[in-house]
């Protein structure tokens, strides 16, 4: 598609942002990525996504697509003719993909977040439920090298994101993921040698910078 515009309104250290810029580095779409305050979000981004207010947007040819998941199956729409296919080809496989991404958009964000944002038996609680919910992520993903097989695809894209959120989480719920899930931790891995997810992932470090920053916003430091 010719004369295309494309942009991104996305903040650093969102792991919804982060698929969205991994799937337009799958494809090596060029876009525009405008970084939002959220403390004083953008007149462009309360016009973009009305309802929710949230990011990530992408903005096509003025028409914004907003829900991170419902982004990348865009992407992966309009985009088909350019390798790689980031969704399965046959229907069923496809609805497995689709699967996988609501259960990881419905358990892991939140008890992610209750990891540090509460304390004592909740904390403990949150840790139990974040570690079970990787280790069915871990039996899902079985022996094979990624969730969809051969080949890094949606639910690489909508899970690898939080990875970059693992130190903050390892360093508040006082927990190793390596320890409990260590077949988690080799996709991971395996996943951040993608030049795609390296350059789209934010360094663990900063995000436990931003982490504590937040706690002490919120009185818990
Ligand atoms: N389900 C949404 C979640 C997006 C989301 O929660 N975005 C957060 C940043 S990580 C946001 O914009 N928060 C601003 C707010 O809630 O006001 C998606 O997948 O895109």
């Amino acid at each position: 598609m010719a004369n295309e515009e494309v942009i991104l309104l996305d903040f650093w250290p969102s792991m919804f942002g982060m698929r969205l810029r991994i799937a337009l580095a799958e494809k090596e779409i060029k876009y525009e990525y405008k970084e939002e305050d959220l403390r004083n979000k953008s007149p462009l981004l309360l016009q973009m996504n009305p309802i929710h207010k949230k990011i990530p947007v992408l903005i096509h040819n003025g028409k914004p697509i907003c829900e991170s998941i419902i982004a990348v199956e865009y992407i992966e729409e309009v985009w088909k003719d350019k390798a790689p296919n980031l969704l399965p080809s046959d229907p069923y496989d496809r609805a497995q993909a689709r699967f996988w991404a609501d259960y990881i958009d419905k358990k892991l964000y939140d008890f992610g977040r209750k990891l540090w944002t509460t304390k004592g038996e909740e904390q403990e609680a949150a840790k139990k439920d974040f570690i079970e919910c990787l280790k069915v992520l871990e039996g899902a993903l079985g022996d094979k090298p990624y969730f969809g097989g051969e080949s890094f695809g949606f639910v690489d894209i909508a899970l690898i994101g939080y990875y970059s959120w693992f130190y903050a989480y390892e360093t508040f719920g006082n927990f190793s993921t390596e320890a409990e899930c260590p077949k988690f931790v080799a996709w991971a891995k395996r996943c951040m040698q993608r030049e795609s997810v390296a350059k789209s992932l934010p360094d663990q470090p900063k995000v436990l910078e931003f982490v504590k920053v937040l706690r002490q916003k919120f009185g818990l430091e």
